[in-house]
């Protein structure tokens, strides 16, 4: 039997960290990582949709990961997100991860040209053969994707004894039981939309990846624990504050990453930069709309931890 238990847990998925000038920083990579680290989450997702990946290229994305891992190794989980919509750059990410320890590499199908089943797992088998000691976990998020993750695929995709299970973006908590009972005991699930950790959770998740850990883990790690306690009142009144607090961060005109950055910035004093373009940035009509998402979030963490 392979370790599941370090994916049983709270993982946030890692925010790009830029300095003033828009470049991929190293040292704020790493304060981010040590911030995360020191509030107790399980693990980090690098290199995801909230990564920014699909923004950087491929010598940015080892940079972010190499800095990661001298924070991480051996204390937390790293899970690298490694597809570049190409197969070649995707394996020169997978192999690098490998080189580095990471504990699992992801993916998200190709994007813009919907692929049959056929050659997304062929996309996936060759990603995984260029990291063939490390764990594969598929990234199913059909709504940005354009393509989902089908039974049959996932099927064909056991095949491959690497793949560990799936971080489930897509919007039917039931898609996460569909996968639960297809992968059985040896595999895991991701819940994906973090509007929903404890239904995912209630329906078999073995853990959760989601966008906005990172901003408010104390109130998913308090989440999840509830729910492994039972608790799922308490738990159920913790998700409704975390859900009105990510409907007011998308009222911003600035993009939900820089909502967050900012109000990283402000609760912590960690600057980690902006969001690179065509992502936008905050206007300073924003302000007032992210100091009170800022106050949401403060007072959450007041009341439950
Ligand atoms: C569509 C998308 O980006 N989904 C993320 C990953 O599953 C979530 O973690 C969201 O960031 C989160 O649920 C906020 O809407
Ligand atoms: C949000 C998320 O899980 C990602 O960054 O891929």
């Amino acid at each position: 039997m392979r370790d599941l238990a370090k994916y049983q847990g709270i993982i946030p998925a890692f925010y790009a960290c830029y300095d003033e000038n828009g470049k991929v920083s190293r040292e704020r990579t790493k304060a981010l990582a040590l911030h995360l680290l020191k509030k107790g989450v399980k693990g980090v997702y690098v290199g995801g949709s909230s990564g920014e990946c699909i923004y950087q290229g491929v010598q940015e994305r080892k940079e972010i990961l190499e800095a990661v891992m001298e924070v991480a190794k051996g204390k937390m989980t790293v899970i690298a997100h490694v597809a570049c919509n190409n197969t070649a750059d995707s394996c020169e990410l997978a192999a690098h991860a490998e080189s580095l320890g990471v504990d699992a590499i992801a993916s998200i199908p190709p994007i813009y040209f919907r692929l049959p089943d056929h050659a997304i797992a062929q996309y996936w088998n060759d990603i995984s053969a260029a990291a063939p000691n490390t764990d594969f976990i598929i990234y199913n998020i059909p709504q940005l994707a354009g393509v989902a993750l089908t039974l049959p695929l996932f099927k064909e995709m056991l095949k491959n004894p690497r793949v560990v299970g799936v971080k489930n973006s897509s919007m039917p908590v039931q898609d996460i039981q569909m996968f639960k009972m297809a992968g059985g005991e040896d595999h895991v699930v991701f819940n994906g939309p973090d509007e929903q950790l404890i239904s995912g959770l209630a329906m078999g998740a073995d853990g959760g990846i989601g966008g906005t850990y990172g901003v408010m883990p104390e109130l998913y790690i308090k989440m999840f624990d509830l729910c492994k306690a039972g608790d799922y009142t308490t738990a159920r009144n913790i998700q409704n504050d975390v859900d009105k607090i990510i409907y007011a961060m998308c009222e911003c005109k600035g993009n939900l990453y820089a909502v967050m950055k900012e109000i990283i910035k402000l609760r912590e004093g960690l600057d980690i930069g902006s969001v690179r373009k065509p992502l936008a940035a905050l206007v300073p009509e924003d302000a007032p709309q992210v100091n009170k998402c800022k106050v949401m979030i403060d007072e959450a963490i007041a009341k439950y931890c």
